[in-house]
């Protein structure tokens, strides 16, 4: 499991070592792994250190003075290197490292960078990005953050780019960015990841993240926030045991689609089919369940209330907008007790918990414009644009006010719990912004609550969720793929993960 750490939790765990006076020797293991993290991206373009183009943007603090010695480090093995310095003040013993191993300094003016340097930097083979690390507040201002949109412009096709600690103009803890950003290529961290490296939109522009050990881990505290990789997966997706029956391995309930929106209801059966549960019923009208009934024969339909049949699990939503009965068994079910799913119409049915009606059994999956609704109930106004820009904050305040769990959609999945608990999962990519993907996410979320066996941690079951619709379209990428094809795609995904154990 990947675990990341707040800004301030990095600098309090380093403080004792630098209290030490090992601040020397912590920076140049930082820089000796950025250095690294350098060669890699050489490497991995066919080129050698030796005769390689390295710029590097330098800011007033440590992070420039990292950047600076692990400029020194490949001056020092033949690269050619030339220092934007960015501020007045520049780390002065990384600084005269640099200068004495042959690197190059310029300094960035008032009206903007040299015309050398920019043409410089754009025919390099890698920019290192050394101005702001975590003592960086707000976004790059002028005349760095004008750099920076313009280097920025021609990333992609261009050099490299390695992101020193975090990418500047990220903020290390929530993620949140001001101003321009130049897209990292590889960031190489320091001592532990950054919460804001695993969040959006933040982890949008920090590529590939590479951690250098600091020797810090004993003086973290808890993470703030975690991250479910293969290996967790392997761990944490069911597997019926021997002496498993249809009801022990766990019945989904689904309350999905309508009339006028079938496919709602088919693509979240056919996702919560697929991963293998005891059974799943489906609650919904007639028209609907006969259509699942061609593509999912087993699957139990009815057109039942939840109080009326047994499941472990619901989902509520999907499809349901407009349908007075659908919308009646939602809240039925969201009033069940039962670890309940909630998706899309179902969320309006949504109060803020009371002493008599608490939501703890509840997992709210919204995207931001659904997010920014139910805020809305809670008192809180907040555009979608603005849950967009701080996603990780407004997931953390929802599952606080709301007392549920959040599965806030977005380029990273977001899943807040109301005791503090975070998980991010950016599994999926853009392939996964296809209609119909948040009912097959639903109905993988719904299927593995039911499956669950023993006390149920729903925050860490819907970023298990979250982590396995992503895997769906992470294989076969060069096939097309539409939601209705996830479900088809969940088994041989599941037992490769598996595999992993
Ligand atoms: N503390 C430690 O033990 C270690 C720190 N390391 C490096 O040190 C970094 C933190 O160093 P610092 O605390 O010096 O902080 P930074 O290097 O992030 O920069 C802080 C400086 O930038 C200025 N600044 C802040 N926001 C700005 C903005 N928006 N625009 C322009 N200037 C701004 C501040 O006035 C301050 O001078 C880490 O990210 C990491 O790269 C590593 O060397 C490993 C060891
Ligand atoms: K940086």
């Amino acid at each position: 499991m990947l675990q990341a750490y707040s800004a301030a939790a990095v600098r309090a765990a380093e403080q004792p070592l630098l209290s030490a006076g090992r601040g020397p020797e912590l920076m140049r293991t930082a820089a000796h792994g950025l250095a690294m993290g350098v060669v890699s991206v050489l490497r991995s373009r066919g080129k050698g250190i030796y005769g390689a183009n390295v710029v590097l943007l330098v800011g007033s603090g440590n992070n420039g003075g990292d950047a600076l010695y692990a400029g020194a480090h490949l001056a020092a093995r033949g690269a050619r290197t030339t220092a934007l310095l960015t501020s007045a003040r520049t780390h002065p013993e990384a600084l005269a490292a640099f200068g004495k191993s042959g690197g190059r300094c310029l300094v960035l003016g008032a009206d903007g960078a040299p015309v050398s340097f920019m043409d410089e930097a754009r025919q390099s083979d890698v920019v290192i990005d050394g101005l702001l690390g975590t003592g960086g507040s707000g976004g790059l201002r002028e005349p760095v953050a004008g750099v920076v949109a313009l280097l920025a412009e021609f990333a992609g096709d261009g050099p490299a780019v390695v992101a020193c600690d975090l990418p500047s103009g990220v903020d290390a803890t929530t993620g949140e960015v001001h101003g321009p950003v130049l897209p990292a290529d590889l960031t190489v961290t320091f001592g532990a990841h950054k919460t804001g490296l695993l969040s959006a939109p933040g982890e949008q522009s920090a590529g590939t993240v590479a951690l250098v050990d600091l020797g810090i881990g004993q003086q973290l505290g808890p993470p703030e926030l975690s991250r479910l990789e293969a290996g967790d997966l392997a761990a944490f997706l069911p597997q019926p045991s021997a002496a498993a029956h249809k009801y022990t391995r766990g019945v989904a309930g689904v309350i999905a689609g309508s009339v006028q929106y079938p496919g709602a209801g088919l693509l979240a059966v056919a996702a919560a089919s697929a991963c293998g549960p005891g059974m799943v019923r489906y609650l919904g009208p007639e028209q609907v369940a006969a259509a699942i009934h061609v593509r999912n024969p087993e699957v139990v339909c009815s057109q039942n209330s939840p109080d009326e049949v047994r499941v472990q699990a619901w989902l509520a939503g999907p499809g349901i907008d407009g349908d007075q009965a659908q919308l009646d068994r939602a809240a039925a079910a969201i009033a069940s007790g039962l670890p309940t799913v909630v998706d899309a119409a179902a969320l309006a049915l949504v109060q803020p918990a009371t002493q008599a009606a608490t939501n703890e059994h509840l997992i709210l999956t919204p995207h931001a414009g659904e997010l920014s609704a139910l805020l809305a109930r809670c008192g809180v106004l907040v555009s979608r644009a603005q849950i967009e820009a701080s996603p990780l904050a407004a997931a953390r305040q929802a599952a606080a006010l709301l007392g549920a769990v959040v599965l806030l959609k977005g380029p990273t999945t977001i899943v807040a719990a109301p005791n503090g608990a975070v998980f991010t999962q950016a599994n999926g990519t853009a392939r996964l912004a296809t209609a119909g993907s948040g009912d097959t996410l639903a109905g993988i979320l719904a299927a593995l609550l039911a499956m669950s066996a023993g006390p149920i941690d729903l925050a860490r079951t819907a970023a298990l969720a979250a982590a396995l619709h992503g895997q769906l379209a992470q294989t076969d990428v060069e096939q097309p793929i539409n939601a209705g094809l996830l479900a088809a795609r969940i088994p041989a995904v599941w037992a490769a993960l598996s595999q992993k154990r």
